[in-house]
C-alpha cells in the first residue's frame, strides 16, 4: 500500500460529515492512524461500534496531540470552544481545518486560538444530506462535489496544497474564496433554500387542519422536496442562521422583493411575466445538471444513497 497522505488524522465531531470523512479516509488509505473525538459518550460509542477510526476519546485536546491533520466537523457555533480546547495541544506543523457551512464567523472564532506553529485553513465541502449522526455518513459523499477553502493571507502555501490534495483524494474539486464572498454565495445557493423550506413546511404545519390530512397524504408533490430540506439538523441550521446573519438577511430582502413581484404578476394575470420567469429558471436547472451537480432523475437520484433513518444522538 502507498504511503498515506497524513500519518495521524484527528476527526473532531463524527456526525454526517465527520463520519463520511472517516469512511473515505479508510476507503482510500489517506491516513496511517485516525483518532476520533466527540462530545457525547453515546455518539463516540456509536462511532466505535461502526469501526470508523483507530482510537476514540471524549477529549478534543487529547485527540489532537499527535495529529498532522485536524478536521473539525461540529456545528459552526461550537467552533470557538473547540479551537480553545485544541489550540494549546497542537503539534508544530499540524494543519487545522473545518467543514462548517459558514466561513467568516468560523475564521473569527478559530484563528485567534490556533498557535503560529500550526496552519489554520478554513474549509467547506459543499456536499451533504438532510441526515445527521455517525450512521448517516458514506464514503462517496464528497465525490464530484466542490470543496471551498478560505485560507487567510500569509498562510503557508505548502499546507494549502497538502489540504487541497487531501480533498481531491476524497473526490472533490477544490476552489478558493475569500470568507465573506463564500458566505454571500452560499447564502443564496444553500442557506436561503433551507430557510424557505423550513418556512413553507412550518406554514403548512400551522395550517393544522390540512397538514394532518391532505398535505401529508398528497405530499408526493412539490411539498415533498421541501420536507427533505426541512428535515435537516436543527442545531446545524440554527447556527448557520446565527453565524451568516448579514448575508442571509441581504438575500432574504432580495427574495422578498422578487416574491412581491411574482405575487403582483399572479394578481394582475400577467402570464407573459410568469412564463418568462419559469422558462428562465428551467434553464438554470438544466445548467446544474450539465455541470454534473445533480442528475435529471425524478427524485434527484438520491435513492442511491439511502441510509437508515438517523437516530442522531445528542
Ligand atoms: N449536513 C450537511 O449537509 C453539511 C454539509 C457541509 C458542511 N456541513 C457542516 O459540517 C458541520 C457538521 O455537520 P454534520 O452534518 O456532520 O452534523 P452532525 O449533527 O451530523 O454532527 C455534528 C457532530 O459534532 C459533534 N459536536 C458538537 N459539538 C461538539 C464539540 N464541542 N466538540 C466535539 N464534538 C462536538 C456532535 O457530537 C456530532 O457528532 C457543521 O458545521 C455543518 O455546517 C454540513
Ligand atoms: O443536499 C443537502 O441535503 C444539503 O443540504 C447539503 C448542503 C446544501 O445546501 O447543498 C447543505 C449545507 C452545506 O453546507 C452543504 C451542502
Amino acid at each position: 500500500m502507498s504511503t498515506p497522505m497524513f500519518e495521524n488524522v484527528a476527526l473532531i465531531g463524527i456526525g454526517l460529515i465527520g463520519s463520511s470523512l472517516a469512511r473515505v479516509i479508510a476507503a482510500k488509505g489517506l491516513a496511517g492512524h485516525v483518532t476520533i473525538a466527540t462530545r457525547s459518550a453515546e455518539t463516540l460509542a456509536q462511532a466505535q461500534a461502526l469501526e470508523l477510526g483507530d482510537d476514540y476519546c471524549q477529549s478534543n485536546a487529547e485527540a489532537v496531540r499527535d495529529a498532522d491533520l485536524v478536521i473539525v466537523s461540529v456545528p459552526v457555533g461550537a467552533s470557538e470552544a473547540v479551537a480553545i480546547e485544541i489550540g494549546p495541544h497542537l503539534k508544530p506543523g499540524a494543519i487545522v481545518t473545518d467543514v462548517g457551512s459558514t466561513k467568516a464567523s468560523v475564521v473569527r472564532q478559530m484563528a485567534p486560538h490556533i498557535p503560529a506553529h500550526a496552519h489554520f485553513i478554513a474549509g467547506h465541502p459543499v456536499a451533504g444530506t438532510e441526515q445527521s449522526g455517525p450512521a448517516a455518513g458514506f464514503a462517496e459523499l464528497f465525490q464530484d462535489r466542490w470543496c471551498i477553502l478560505t485560507p487567510m493571507e500569509g498562510t503557508d502555501a505548502d499546507a494549502i496544497d497538502r489540504l487541497s490534495q487531501f480533498w481531491q483524494a476524497c473526490g472533490s474539486t477544490v476552489d478558493r474564496m475569500d470568507p465573506d464572498h463564500h458566505d454571500l454565495v452560499l447564502a443564496i445557493a444553500s442557506h436561503l433554500p433551507h430557510i424557505i423550506a423550513y418556512n413553507i413546511v412550518g406554514t403548512a404545519d400551522d395550517l393544522e387542519a390540512v397538514t394532518k390530512s391532505e398535505v401529508i397524504k398528497y405530499s408526493a408533490s412539490g411539498f415533498r422536496d421541501f420536507t427533505r430540506l426541512a428535515a435537516s439538523d436543527p442545531v446545524m441550521w440554527r447556527d448557520v442562521c446565527l453565524h451568516n446573519k448579514d448575508a442571509i438577511l441581504e438575500m432574504l430582502a432580495r427574495f422578498s422583493e422578487d416574491l412581491s413581484s411574482l405575487q403582483r404578476s399572479i394578481r394582475w394575470g400577467d402570464g407573459d411575466k410568469l412564463l418568462e420567469l419559469f422558462t428562465r429558471t428551467r434553464g438554470i436547472r438544466r445548467s446544474i445538471i450539465e455541470a454534473g451537480q445533480d442528475t435529471d432523475e425524478p427524485d434527484f437520484g438520491r435513492h442511491t444513497h439511502k441510509t437508515e433513518p438517523s437516530a442522531a444522538p445528542e
